[in-house]
Protein backbone atom coordinates (compact mmCIF):
# COMPACT_ATOMS: atom_id res chain seq x y z
CA UNK A 1 0.00 0.00 0.00
CA UNK A 2 1.55 3.47 -0.41
CA UNK A 3 2.94 5.00 2.27
CA UNK A 4 1.07 8.34 3.85
CA UNK A 5 4.51 9.98 4.64
CA UNK A 6 4.61 12.25 2.06
CA UNK A 7 6.56 15.14 1.65
CA UNK A 8 3.81 18.35 -0.36
CA UNK A 9 5.13 19.67 -3.54
CA UNK A 10 5.87 23.34 -2.92
CA UNK A 11 3.62 26.40 -3.89
CA UNK A 12 5.05 29.08 -5.44
CA UNK A 13 5.32 32.07 -3.85
CA UNK A 14 3.61 35.33 -4.11
CA UNK A 15 6.37 36.67 -6.66
CA UNK A 16 7.10 34.27 -8.68
CA UNK A 17 3.32 33.30 -9.47
CA UNK A 18 3.60 37.38 -10.27
CA UNK A 19 6.30 36.91 -13.01
CA UNK A 20 4.72 33.67 -14.23
CA UNK A 21 2.02 35.21 -14.80
CA UNK A 22 2.96 38.48 -16.72
CA UNK A 23 5.11 35.86 -18.61
CA UNK A 24 1.85 33.94 -19.62
CA UNK A 25 -0.10 37.11 -20.73
CA UNK A 26 3.11 38.28 -22.70
CA UNK A 27 3.05 35.45 -24.75
CA UNK A 28 0.31 36.29 -26.20
CA UNK A 29 0.60 40.24 -26.04
CA UNK A 30 -0.64 40.82 -29.37
CA UNK A 31 -4.33 39.12 -28.97
CA UNK A 32 -4.49 40.38 -25.00
CA UNK A 33 -3.84 43.62 -26.49
CA UNK A 34 -6.29 43.40 -29.69
CA UNK A 35 -8.91 42.09 -26.60
CA UNK A 36 -7.75 45.07 -23.78
CA UNK A 37 -9.10 48.04 -27.04
CA UNK A 38 -12.04 46.37 -28.41
CA UNK A 39 -12.98 46.19 -24.83
CA UNK A 40 -12.79 49.78 -23.69
CA UNK A 41 -14.22 50.62 -27.42
CA UNK A 42 -17.23 48.96 -25.91
CA UNK A 43 -16.98 50.48 -22.53
CA UNK A 44 -16.99 53.78 -24.61
CA UNK A 45 -20.06 53.27 -26.64
CA UNK A 46 -21.70 52.05 -23.82
CA UNK A 47 -21.15 55.26 -21.98
CA UNK A 48 -22.35 57.27 -24.64
CA UNK A 49 -26.11 56.44 -24.12
CA UNK A 50 -26.78 57.81 -20.52
CA UNK A 51 -24.99 61.10 -22.07
CA UNK A 52 -27.39 61.31 -24.61
CA UNK A 53 -30.34 60.80 -22.38
CA UNK A 54 -28.87 63.74 -20.27
CA UNK A 55 -28.80 65.99 -23.20
CA UNK A 56 -32.32 64.69 -24.41
CA UNK A 57 -33.58 65.57 -20.67
CA UNK A 58 -32.02 69.26 -21.11
CA UNK A 59 -33.33 69.64 -24.67
CA UNK A 60 -37.02 68.69 -23.53
CA UNK A 61 -36.54 71.23 -20.65
CA UNK A 62 -35.38 73.58 -22.83
CA UNK A 63 -38.83 73.06 -25.11
CA UNK A 64 -36.38 72.81 -27.97
CA UNK A 65 -37.36 71.21 -31.40
CA UNK A 66 -38.23 67.65 -31.80
CA UNK A 67 -35.50 67.32 -34.69
CA UNK A 68 -32.89 67.49 -32.13
CA UNK A 69 -34.63 64.74 -29.96
CA UNK A 70 -35.43 62.83 -32.73
CA UNK A 71 -31.41 63.09 -33.49
CA UNK A 72 -30.39 62.35 -30.08
CA UNK A 73 -32.83 59.07 -29.88
CA UNK A 74 -31.12 58.24 -33.12
CA UNK A 75 -27.81 58.68 -31.54
CA UNK A 76 -28.45 56.87 -28.43
CA UNK A 77 -29.99 53.79 -31.00
CA UNK A 78 -26.98 53.91 -32.91
CA UNK A 79 -24.37 53.81 -29.43
CA UNK A 80 -26.48 50.82 -28.08
CA UNK A 81 -26.24 48.52 -31.13
CA UNK A 82 -22.35 49.50 -31.24
CA UNK A 83 -21.73 48.68 -27.82
CA UNK A 84 -23.70 45.43 -27.91
CA UNK A 85 -21.39 44.37 -31.39
CA UNK A 86 -18.49 45.86 -29.57
CA UNK A 87 -18.91 43.79 -26.57
CA UNK A 88 -19.63 40.83 -28.03
CA UNK A 89 -16.42 41.23 -30.40
CA UNK A 90 -13.94 41.92 -27.19
CA UNK A 91 -15.78 38.80 -25.07
CA UNK A 92 -15.32 36.81 -28.48
CA UNK A 93 -11.62 37.58 -28.72
CA UNK A 94 -10.99 37.37 -24.67
CA UNK A 95 -12.50 33.88 -25.09
CA UNK A 96 -9.64 33.14 -27.68
CA UNK A 97 -7.07 34.36 -25.96
CA UNK A 98 -7.70 32.54 -22.70
CA UNK A 99 -7.81 29.48 -24.16
CA UNK A 100 -4.99 29.95 -26.25
CA UNK A 101 -3.41 30.38 -22.73
CA UNK A 102 -4.59 28.14 -20.91
CA UNK A 103 -4.02 25.24 -23.35
CA UNK A 104 -0.11 26.94 -23.10
CA UNK A 105 -0.42 26.33 -19.19
CA UNK A 106 -1.78 22.68 -19.67
CA UNK A 107 1.33 21.56 -21.61
CA UNK A 108 4.08 23.13 -19.49
CA UNK A 109 2.34 21.19 -16.47
CA UNK A 110 2.69 18.05 -18.39
CA UNK A 111 6.35 18.73 -19.48
CA UNK A 112 6.98 19.29 -15.94
CA UNK A 113 5.44 16.64 -14.88
CA UNK A 114 7.48 14.16 -16.42
CA UNK A 115 10.62 16.57 -15.96
CA UNK A 116 10.01 16.37 -12.16
CA UNK A 117 12.50 14.37 -10.24
CA UNK A 118 11.49 10.31 -9.41
CA UNK A 119 12.30 11.05 -6.03
CA UNK A 120 10.61 14.48 -6.03
CA UNK A 121 7.26 12.40 -7.25
CA UNK A 122 7.28 9.91 -5.07
CA UNK A 123 7.53 11.82 -1.67
CA UNK A 124 4.50 13.94 -3.15
CA UNK A 125 2.72 11.06 -3.66
CA UNK A 126 0.00 10.51 -6.05
CA UNK A 127 -2.61 12.64 -4.60
CA UNK A 128 -0.85 16.00 -4.52
CA UNK A 129 -0.19 15.31 -8.45
CA UNK A 130 -2.96 14.28 -9.61
CA UNK A 131 -4.88 17.01 -7.57
CA UNK A 132 -2.57 19.49 -9.27
CA UNK A 133 -3.56 18.15 -12.71
CA UNK A 134 -7.19 17.60 -12.04
CA UNK A 135 -8.24 20.91 -9.58
CA UNK A 136 -5.76 23.29 -10.36
CA UNK A 137 -4.92 23.44 -13.59
CA UNK A 138 -8.60 23.55 -14.77
CA UNK A 139 -8.98 25.76 -12.38
CA UNK A 140 -5.93 28.17 -13.42
CA UNK A 141 -7.52 27.23 -16.75
CA UNK A 142 -10.59 29.12 -15.69
CA UNK A 143 -8.36 31.94 -14.27
CA UNK A 144 -7.35 32.67 -17.49
CA UNK A 145 -9.96 31.83 -19.95
CA UNK A 146 -12.85 33.28 -17.94
CA UNK A 147 -11.99 34.73 -14.56
CA UNK A 148 -8.96 37.18 -16.03
CA UNK A 149 -10.53 38.76 -19.01
CA UNK A 150 -14.03 39.46 -17.04
CA UNK A 151 -11.92 40.63 -14.64
CA UNK A 152 -10.37 42.95 -16.52
CA UNK A 153 -13.40 43.69 -18.69
CA UNK A 154 -14.92 45.14 -15.32
CA UNK A 155 -12.05 46.88 -14.12
CA UNK A 156 -12.09 49.43 -17.58
CA UNK A 157 -15.74 49.65 -17.75
CA UNK A 158 -15.57 50.49 -13.80
CA UNK A 159 -13.32 53.00 -15.56
CA UNK A 160 -14.37 54.78 -18.41
CA UNK A 161 -17.90 54.88 -16.48
CA UNK A 162 -16.16 57.11 -13.62
CA UNK A 163 -14.22 58.96 -16.15
CA UNK A 164 -17.79 59.60 -17.87
CA UNK A 165 -19.70 61.01 -15.09
CA UNK A 166 -16.20 63.37 -14.07
CA UNK A 167 -16.93 65.11 -17.01
CA UNK A 168 -20.51 65.69 -16.93
CA UNK A 169 -20.09 66.72 -12.70
CA UNK A 170 -17.30 66.28 -11.17
CA UNK A 171 -19.03 66.90 -7.67
CA UNK A 172 -21.79 64.21 -8.58
CA UNK A 173 -18.72 61.68 -9.29
CA UNK A 174 -17.78 62.47 -6.09
CA UNK A 175 -20.94 60.45 -4.84
CA UNK A 176 -18.88 57.56 -5.68
CA UNK A 177 -16.32 57.76 -2.72
CA UNK A 178 -19.13 56.59 0.04
CA UNK A 179 -19.15 53.39 -1.41
CA UNK A 180 -15.35 53.05 -0.67
CA UNK A 181 -14.52 52.83 3.20
CA UNK A 182 -17.19 49.50 3.47
CA UNK A 183 -15.50 48.34 0.14
CA UNK A 184 -12.23 48.96 1.45
CA UNK A 185 -12.92 47.24 5.15
CA UNK A 186 -14.84 44.40 3.61
CA UNK A 187 -12.01 43.66 0.98
CA UNK A 188 -9.40 43.97 3.11
CA UNK A 189 -10.52 41.73 5.62
CA UNK A 190 -11.01 39.36 3.24
CA UNK A 191 -7.93 39.31 1.12
CA UNK A 192 -6.01 38.82 4.57
CA UNK A 193 -7.74 35.73 5.01
CA UNK A 194 -8.49 34.42 1.46
CA UNK A 195 -4.94 33.05 0.31
CA UNK A 196 -4.40 31.38 3.25
CA UNK A 197 -7.72 29.80 3.27
CA UNK A 198 -7.97 28.64 -0.41
CA UNK A 199 -4.49 27.37 -0.20
CA UNK A 200 -5.72 25.35 3.14
CA UNK A 201 -8.93 24.05 1.36
CA UNK A 202 -6.80 22.77 -1.56
CA UNK A 203 -4.11 20.87 0.41
CA UNK A 204 -6.78 19.62 2.55
CA UNK A 205 -8.44 18.27 -0.70
CA UNK A 206 -4.99 16.67 -2.08
CA UNK A 207 -4.76 14.52 1.41
CA UNK A 208 -8.43 13.51 1.27
CA UNK A 209 -7.89 12.57 -2.33
CA UNK A 210 -4.47 10.79 -1.18
CA UNK A 211 -6.13 8.99 1.32
CA UNK A 212 -9.03 7.71 -0.67
CA UNK A 213 -6.36 6.59 -3.48
CA UNK A 214 -4.42 4.91 -0.85
CA UNK A 215 -7.21 2.80 0.21
CA UNK A 216 -8.36 1.81 -3.13
CA UNK A 217 -4.92 0.75 -4.19
CA UNK A 218 -4.41 -1.09 -0.99
CA UNK A 219 -8.33 -2.62 -0.62
CA UNK A 220 -6.79 -6.25 -0.70
CA UNK A 221 -3.57 -5.62 1.74
CA UNK A 222 -6.20 -3.84 4.13
CA UNK A 223 -8.81 -6.53 4.07
CA UNK A 224 -6.07 -9.09 4.31
CA UNK A 225 -4.85 -7.09 7.77
CA UNK A 226 -7.92 -6.50 9.06
CA UNK A 227 -6.97 -2.68 8.44
CA UNK A 228 -10.50 -1.68 6.95
CA UNK A 229 -11.81 0.26 10.13
CA UNK A 230 -8.29 2.04 10.20
CA UNK A 231 -8.74 3.06 6.87
CA UNK A 232 -12.11 4.34 7.36
CA UNK A 233 -11.03 5.91 10.32
CA UNK A 234 -8.01 7.66 8.27
CA UNK A 235 -10.36 8.48 5.64
CA UNK A 236 -12.85 10.46 7.91
CA UNK A 237 -10.14 12.23 9.39
CA UNK A 238 -8.81 13.40 6.06
CA UNK A 239 -12.23 14.28 4.83
CA UNK A 240 -13.26 16.34 8.26
CA UNK A 241 -10.15 18.41 7.71
CA UNK A 242 -11.15 18.92 4.33
CA UNK A 243 -14.88 19.89 5.28
CA UNK A 244 -13.78 21.95 7.75
CA UNK A 245 -11.37 24.21 5.09
CA UNK A 246 -14.01 24.11 2.99
CA UNK A 247 -16.43 25.91 5.27
CA UNK A 248 -13.71 28.64 6.58
CA UNK A 249 -13.65 29.49 2.72
CA UNK A 250 -17.52 29.83 2.52
CA UNK A 251 -17.50 32.24 5.98
CA UNK A 252 -15.10 33.95 4.43
CA UNK A 253 -17.47 34.82 1.77
CA UNK A 254 -20.50 35.17 3.04
CA UNK A 255 -19.07 38.06 5.18
CA UNK A 256 -17.67 39.62 2.63
CA UNK A 257 -20.69 39.77 -0.13
CA UNK A 258 -22.49 40.63 2.83
CA UNK A 259 -20.11 44.23 2.87
CA UNK A 260 -20.23 44.11 -0.84
CA UNK A 261 -24.53 44.23 -1.04
CA UNK A 262 -24.54 46.80 1.35
CA UNK A 263 -22.46 49.27 0.07
CA UNK A 264 -24.01 49.78 -3.33
CA UNK A 265 -26.93 51.70 -2.03
CA UNK A 266 -25.11 54.72 -0.90
CA UNK A 267 -23.53 56.25 -3.75
CA UNK A 268 -27.04 56.03 -6.10
CA UNK A 269 -28.68 57.61 -2.88
CA UNK A 270 -26.19 60.37 -2.83
CA UNK A 271 -26.14 61.29 -6.10
CA UNK A 272 -29.91 61.61 -6.38
CA UNK A 273 -29.92 63.52 -3.14
CA UNK A 274 -27.27 66.06 -3.80
CA UNK A 275 -27.84 66.04 -7.34
CA UNK A 276 -31.41 67.15 -6.33
CA UNK A 277 -29.98 69.92 -4.67
CA UNK A 278 -27.70 71.00 -6.59
CA UNK A 279 -30.41 71.41 -9.03
CA UNK A 280 -32.61 73.54 -7.41
CA UNK A 281 -30.20 75.57 -6.86
CA UNK A 282 -29.03 76.41 -10.13
CA UNK A 283 -25.76 74.50 -10.09
CA UNK A 284 -26.38 71.54 -12.66
CA UNK A 285 -29.06 70.80 -15.49
CA UNK A 286 -31.64 67.82 -14.77
CA UNK A 287 -29.84 66.09 -17.73
CA UNK A 288 -26.58 65.96 -15.80
CA UNK A 289 -28.37 64.66 -12.58
CA UNK A 290 -30.13 61.82 -14.63
CA UNK A 291 -27.11 61.01 -16.96
CA UNK A 292 -25.09 60.66 -13.35
CA UNK A 293 -27.69 58.79 -11.51
CA UNK A 294 -28.09 56.45 -14.42
CA UNK A 295 -23.91 56.00 -14.62
CA UNK A 296 -23.46 55.71 -10.84
CA UNK A 297 -25.98 52.51 -11.27
CA UNK A 298 -24.37 51.61 -14.25
CA UNK A 299 -20.82 51.79 -12.56
CA UNK A 300 -21.94 49.43 -10.05
CA UNK A 301 -22.19 46.44 -12.22
CA UNK A 302 -18.68 46.17 -13.25
CA UNK A 303 -17.64 47.40 -9.75
CA UNK A 304 -19.86 44.40 -8.09
CA UNK A 305 -19.11 41.81 -10.22
CA UNK A 306 -15.05 42.98 -9.57
CA UNK A 307 -15.69 42.62 -5.89
CA UNK A 308 -17.40 39.57 -6.75
CA UNK A 309 -14.62 37.88 -8.69
CA UNK A 310 -12.16 38.58 -5.77
CA UNK A 311 -12.85 35.27 -4.60
CA UNK A 312 -12.47 33.41 -8.04
CA UNK A 313 -9.45 35.04 -8.61
CA UNK A 314 -7.93 34.29 -5.18
CA UNK A 315 -9.02 30.71 -5.69
CA UNK A 316 -7.72 30.53 -9.10
CA UNK A 317 -4.70 32.39 -8.34
CA UNK A 318 -4.21 29.83 -5.31
CA UNK A 319 -4.17 27.03 -8.26
CA UNK A 320 -1.87 28.98 -10.27
CA UNK A 321 0.78 29.13 -7.61
CA UNK A 322 0.49 24.99 -6.87
CA UNK A 323 0.46 24.53 -10.78
CA UNK A 324 3.85 26.14 -10.24
CA UNK A 325 4.90 25.15 -7.33
CA UNK A 326 6.13 22.41 -9.93
CA UNK A 327 7.69 24.62 -12.48
CA UNK A 328 10.10 25.62 -9.27
CA UNK A 329 10.88 22.51 -8.85
CA UNK A 330 12.31 21.66 -11.87
CA UNK A 331 14.44 25.06 -11.49
CA UNK A 332 15.67 24.17 -8.32
CA UNK A 333 16.81 20.18 -9.61
CA UNK A 334 17.99 21.09 -12.73
CA UNK A 335 21.32 19.12 -12.85
CA UNK A 336 24.45 20.27 -14.70
CA UNK A 337 26.87 17.90 -15.97
CA UNK A 338 30.63 18.39 -15.41
CA UNK A 339 31.76 16.02 -18.03
CA UNK A 340 30.30 12.85 -20.02
CA UNK A 341 30.68 9.64 -18.12
CA UNK A 342 33.75 7.90 -20.49
CA UNK A 343 32.67 4.38 -19.46
CA UNK A 344 30.29 2.28 -17.73
CA UNK A 345 32.32 1.89 -14.94
CA UNK A 346 30.64 2.46 -11.66
CA UNK A 347 31.60 3.61 -7.76
CA UNK A 348 30.10 4.23 -4.58
CA UNK A 349 32.65 5.90 -2.28
CA UNK A 350 31.83 6.08 0.95
CA UNK A 351 28.22 6.23 0.00
CA UNK A 352 25.84 7.63 3.13
CA UNK A 353 22.21 7.78 2.28
CA UNK A 354 18.97 7.99 4.58
CA UNK A 355 15.45 8.37 3.85
CA UNK A 356 13.87 11.88 4.17
CA UNK A 357 10.89 9.61 6.63
CA UNK A 358 13.56 7.59 8.51
CA UNK A 359 17.43 6.73 9.96
CA UNK A 360 20.71 6.49 7.82
CA UNK A 361 19.79 3.45 5.36
CA UNK A 362 23.27 2.93 4.18
CA UNK A 363 26.57 3.51 6.17
CA UNK A 364 29.61 4.23 3.86
CA UNK A 365 29.57 1.92 1.05
CA UNK A 366 32.54 0.73 -0.78
CA UNK A 367 32.22 -0.45 -4.28
CA UNK A 368 33.74 -0.63 -7.75
CA UNK A 369 32.24 -2.08 -10.36
CA UNK A 370 34.75 -2.05 -13.75
CA UNK A 371 32.79 -1.47 -17.21
CA UNK A 372 31.17 -4.72 -18.11
CA UNK A 373 30.96 -6.72 -15.18
CA UNK A 374 28.08 -8.37 -14.13
CA UNK A 375 27.74 -7.58 -9.93
CA UNK A 376 25.05 -9.46 -8.42
CA UNK A 377 23.88 -7.83 -5.13
CA UNK A 378 22.19 -10.03 -2.42
CA UNK A 379 21.39 -9.84 1.06
CA UNK A 380 18.46 -9.86 3.42
CA UNK A 381 15.38 -8.24 3.46
CA UNK A 382 15.57 -4.69 3.89
CA UNK A 383 19.48 -4.64 4.07
CA UNK A 384 19.83 -1.75 1.50
CA UNK A 385 19.71 -3.19 -1.86
CA UNK A 386 17.29 -1.60 -3.62
CA UNK A 387 18.56 2.03 -2.36
CA UNK A 388 21.63 1.20 -3.71
CA UNK A 389 19.52 0.69 -7.13
CA UNK A 390 18.08 3.92 -6.30
CA UNK A 391 21.44 5.43 -5.97
CA UNK A 392 23.21 4.07 -8.84
CA UNK A 393 20.24 5.04 -11.14
CA UNK A 394 20.09 8.72 -9.59
CA UNK A 395 16.48 9.12 -8.39
CA UNK A 396 18.17 9.55 -4.96
CA UNK A 397 21.67 11.06 -4.13
CA UNK A 398 23.75 10.47 -1.14
CA UNK A 399 23.71 12.71 1.54
CA UNK A 400 27.33 11.44 2.12
CA UNK A 401 30.02 10.38 -0.19
CA UNK A 402 29.95 10.19 -4.31
CA UNK A 403 28.51 7.98 -6.68
CA UNK A 404 29.61 7.93 -10.28
CA UNK A 405 29.51 6.25 -13.53
CA UNK A 406 32.25 6.45 -15.52
CA UNK A 407 33.67 8.84 -13.28
CA UNK A 408 30.99 11.67 -13.17
CA UNK A 409 28.63 11.83 -10.42
CA UNK A 410 25.17 10.12 -11.45
CA UNK A 411 23.57 13.57 -9.47
CA UNK A 412 25.04 16.23 -11.96
CA UNK A 413 24.08 14.61 -14.81
CA UNK A 414 21.03 16.00 -16.47
CA UNK A 415 17.90 14.02 -16.00
CA UNK A 416 17.53 13.12 -20.12
CA UNK A 417 21.65 12.60 -20.62
CA UNK A 418 21.71 10.35 -17.16
CA UNK A 419 18.42 8.15 -18.77
CA UNK A 420 21.03 7.68 -21.57
CA UNK A 421 23.97 6.16 -19.30
CA UNK A 422 21.85 4.05 -16.79
CA UNK A 423 18.45 2.40 -16.14
CA UNK A 424 17.14 0.29 -13.99
CA UNK A 425 14.44 -2.30 -14.85
CA UNK A 426 12.23 -3.30 -12.22
CA UNK A 427 8.99 -5.67 -12.29
CA UNK A 428 6.90 -2.99 -13.00
CA UNK A 429 6.27 -1.55 -16.76
CA UNK A 430 4.01 0.14 -17.84
CA UNK A 431 2.65 -0.12 -21.00
CA UNK A 432 0.95 2.97 -22.45
CA UNK A 433 -2.44 3.46 -24.05
CA UNK A 434 -0.67 4.11 -27.73
CA UNK A 435 0.45 2.39 -30.52
CA UNK A 436 3.70 -0.04 -29.62
CA UNK A 437 5.81 2.35 -31.63
CA UNK A 438 5.02 5.37 -29.13
CA UNK A 439 5.59 2.96 -26.81
CA UNK A 440 9.17 1.88 -27.83
CA UNK A 441 9.85 5.66 -29.40
CA UNK A 442 9.66 7.12 -25.63
CA UNK A 443 13.45 5.45 -25.12
CA UNK A 444 14.47 6.74 -28.37
CA UNK A 445 12.84 9.54 -30.38
CA UNK A 446 14.42 9.46 -33.79
CA UNK A 447 14.31 5.59 -33.80
CA UNK A 448 13.55 4.00 -37.44
CA UNK A 449 11.21 1.20 -37.76
CA UNK A 450 14.21 -0.96 -38.62
CA UNK A 451 15.71 0.11 -34.98
CA UNK A 452 12.50 -0.85 -33.74
CA UNK A 453 11.80 -4.16 -35.40
CA UNK A 454 15.24 -5.30 -34.76
CA UNK A 455 15.13 -4.54 -30.98
CA UNK A 456 12.00 -6.91 -30.73
CA UNK A 457 13.74 -9.24 -32.53
CA UNK A 458 16.64 -9.21 -29.74
CA UNK A 459 14.27 -9.52 -26.96
CA UNK A 460 12.14 -12.17 -29.04
CA UNK A 461 9.12 -10.00 -28.90
CA UNK A 462 8.02 -12.34 -32.04
CA UNK A 463 4.31 -11.37 -31.26
CA UNK A 464 4.74 -7.75 -31.83
CA UNK A 465 4.64 -7.62 -35.97
CA UNK A 466 2.74 -5.00 -36.39
CA UNK A 467 4.21 -1.27 -35.17
CA UNK A 468 0.80 0.36 -35.02
CA UNK A 469 -0.96 -2.07 -33.04
CA UNK A 470 -2.63 -0.43 -30.36
CA UNK A 471 -1.58 -1.38 -26.83
CA UNK A 472 -2.89 -0.70 -23.11
CA UNK A 473 -5.93 0.97 -21.81
CA UNK A 474 -8.51 -1.03 -23.50
CA UNK A 475 -7.22 -1.70 -26.74
CA UNK A 476 -4.69 -4.81 -26.63
CA UNK A 477 -4.41 -6.15 -23.16
CA UNK A 478 -0.59 -7.72 -23.07
CA UNK A 479 0.35 -10.32 -20.57
CA UNK A 480 3.33 -9.35 -17.83
CA UNK A 481 6.10 -11.31 -20.14
CA UNK A 482 4.75 -8.84 -23.34
CA UNK A 483 5.07 -5.93 -21.14
CA UNK A 484 8.61 -6.92 -19.96
CA UNK A 485 9.75 -7.38 -23.73
CA UNK A 486 8.54 -3.93 -24.05
CA UNK A 487 10.76 -2.65 -21.49
CA UNK A 488 13.68 -4.69 -22.64
CA UNK A 489 13.43 -3.29 -26.16
CA UNK A 490 13.32 0.29 -25.18
CA UNK A 491 16.55 -0.97 -23.07
CA UNK A 492 18.30 -1.92 -26.72
CA UNK A 493 16.97 1.41 -27.83
CA UNK A 494 18.07 3.21 -25.04
CA UNK A 495 21.37 1.90 -25.31
CA UNK A 496 22.82 2.51 -21.19
CA UNK A 497 26.39 1.94 -20.09
CA UNK A 498 24.47 0.26 -17.11
CA UNK A 499 21.50 -1.21 -16.18
CA UNK A 500 20.35 -2.27 -13.27
CA UNK A 501 17.76 -5.32 -12.47
CA UNK A 502 15.73 -4.79 -9.72
CA UNK A 503 13.74 -8.07 -9.25
CA UNK A 504 12.91 -7.35 -12.93
CA UNK A 505 11.48 -11.32 -13.03
CA UNK A 506 10.55 -11.91 -9.99
CA UNK A 507 6.97 -11.52 -10.36
CA UNK A 508 6.85 -13.91 -13.67
CA UNK A 509 5.98 -17.66 -13.88
CA UNK A 510 9.06 -19.52 -14.11
CA UNK A 511 8.70 -20.44 -17.59
CA UNK A 512 8.33 -16.55 -18.76
CA UNK A 513 10.81 -15.78 -16.20
CA UNK A 514 13.09 -18.52 -18.16
CA UNK A 515 12.21 -16.86 -21.84
CA UNK A 516 12.61 -12.81 -20.02
CA UNK A 517 15.85 -14.23 -18.40
CA UNK A 518 17.16 -15.44 -22.30
CA UNK A 519 15.93 -11.97 -23.45
CA UNK A 520 18.05 -9.97 -20.85
CA UNK A 521 21.19 -12.08 -21.85
CA UNK A 522 21.03 -10.64 -24.93
CA UNK A 523 20.06 -7.10 -23.66
CA UNK A 524 22.59 -7.29 -21.43
CA UNK A 525 25.56 -7.95 -23.67
CA UNK A 526 28.41 -5.93 -23.20
CA UNK A 527 26.88 -3.41 -20.60
CA UNK A 528 27.45 -3.02 -16.55
CA UNK A 529 25.04 -5.09 -15.09
CA UNK A 530 23.72 -4.43 -11.58
CA UNK A 531 21.52 -7.48 -10.48
CA UNK A 532 19.35 -6.86 -7.15
CA UNK A 533 19.01 -10.79 -6.69
CA UNK A 534 16.00 -11.49 -4.30
CA UNK A 535 16.61 -15.90 -5.37
CA UNK A 536 20.20 -16.53 -5.41
CA UNK A 537 20.15 -18.69 -8.83
CA UNK A 538 20.74 -15.35 -10.35
CA UNK A 539 23.54 -14.37 -8.47
CA UNK A 540 25.04 -17.48 -8.71
CA UNK A 541 25.60 -16.73 -12.71
CA UNK A 542 27.17 -13.16 -11.64
CA UNK A 543 31.26 -11.92 -12.22
CA UNK A 544 31.03 -11.18 -8.73
CA UNK A 545 28.45 -10.67 -5.67
CA UNK A 546 28.09 -8.08 -3.57
CA UNK A 547 26.85 -9.23 0.19
CA UNK A 548 24.96 -6.40 1.66
CA UNK A 549 23.86 -6.55 5.19
CA UNK A 550 22.57 -3.64 7.91
CA UNK A 551 23.51 -1.19 5.09
CA UNK A 552 27.12 -1.97 4.72
CA UNK A 553 29.14 -4.00 2.19
CA UNK A 554 29.52 -7.70 4.17
CA UNK A 555 31.23 -9.87 1.52
CA UNK A 556 32.30 -8.94 -2.37
CA UNK A 557 33.58 -11.87 -4.51
CA UNK A 558 32.98 -14.28 -7.00
CA UNK A 559 30.31 -17.51 -5.98
CA UNK A 560 32.94 -19.96 -5.59
CA UNK A 561 35.47 -17.47 -3.97
CA UNK A 562 32.70 -16.57 -1.33
CA UNK A 563 31.66 -20.39 -0.59
CA UNK A 564 35.32 -21.54 -0.06
CA UNK A 565 35.20 -17.95 2.76
CA UNK A 566 32.22 -19.37 4.54
CA UNK A 567 31.04 -16.12 5.11
CA UNK A 568 27.64 -14.66 4.91
CA UNK A 569 26.66 -15.46 1.77
CA UNK A 570 28.03 -19.05 2.23
CA UNK A 571 25.48 -18.94 5.08
CA UNK A 572 22.79 -17.26 2.99
CA UNK A 573 23.72 -20.05 -0.02
CA UNK A 574 23.52 -23.24 2.11
CA UNK A 575 20.10 -21.70 4.06
CA UNK A 576 18.79 -21.20 -0.20
CA UNK A 577 19.59 -25.03 -0.78
CA UNK A 578 18.34 -26.27 2.91
CA UNK A 579 21.63 -27.60 3.57
CA UNK A 580 24.02 -26.84 6.59
CA UNK A 581 27.75 -25.71 6.34
N1 LIG B 1 10.84 5.30 0.40
C1 LIG B 1 11.33 4.95 1.59
N2 LIG B 1 11.18 5.79 2.64
C2 LIG B 1 11.67 5.47 3.86
N3 LIG B 1 12.34 4.34 4.11
C3 LIG B 1 12.52 3.46 3.12
C4 LIG B 1 12.02 3.73 1.80
N4 LIG B 1 12.36 2.68 1.00
C5 LIG B 1 13.02 1.82 1.79
N5 LIG B 1 13.12 2.28 3.04
C6 LIG B 1 13.81 1.63 4.19
O1 LIG B 1 15.18 1.51 3.86
C7 LIG B 1 15.71 0.28 4.30
C8 LIG B 1 16.36 -0.44 3.11
O2 LIG B 1 15.34 -0.77 2.20
P1 LIG B 1 15.63 -1.46 0.79
O3 LIG B 1 14.35 -1.49 0.04
O4 LIG B 1 16.80 -0.79 0.15
O5 LIG B 1 16.03 -2.90 1.26
P2 LIG B 1 16.19 -4.23 0.36
O6 LIG B 1 17.48 -4.85 0.81
O7 LIG B 1 16.05 -3.92 -1.07
O8 LIG B 1 14.97 -5.06 0.88
P3 LIG B 1 14.03 -6.12 0.07
O9 LIG B 1 14.87 -7.28 -0.32
O10 LIG B 1 12.99 -6.48 1.06
O11 LIG B 1 13.47 -5.34 -1.09
C9 LIG B 1 14.55 -0.50 4.91
O12 LIG B 1 14.63 -0.34 6.32
C10 LIG B 1 13.33 0.19 4.37
O13 LIG B 1 12.28 0.15 5.30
Amino acid sequence: MTTELHTELPVAEPDRVRRAFVALLLSERTRVGIAVALRVAAAGASTAAPLLMGRMIDTLVAGEGVGDIDALATGMAAAIAAAVALTWLASFTANRVGEHLSARLRERFVEQCLRLPLHTAEQAGAGDLMTRASVDVPQSGNLIRDALPKAAVAILTALVYIGAMVWVNAVLAICMLLAVPLIAIGARWYLNRARAGYLTQARAESRSGEALTATAEGARTAELYRLEQDRIAHGDTTIAVHWAANRYTLYLRSIYFLTLESSYVLPASAVLVLGGAMYFNGMVSLGEVATCAVLSRQVMTPLNFLLMMVEWLQRGFASFARVEGVAAIDTEDEATAEATPIDGTVELRSVHFAYPTGPEVLHGVDLKIPAGERLAVVGPSGAGKSTIARLVSGIDAPQQGRMTIGGVDVASLPLGDRRGHVTLVTQEHHVFTAALRDNLTLAKPDATDTELAAALATVGATWADDLDAELGGTAQELDPAAAQQIALARIVLADPDVVILDEATAMLDPRAARDTERALAAVLKGRTVIGIAHRLHTAHDADRIAVIEDGGLAELGSHDDLLRANGPYARLWNTWHGTSV
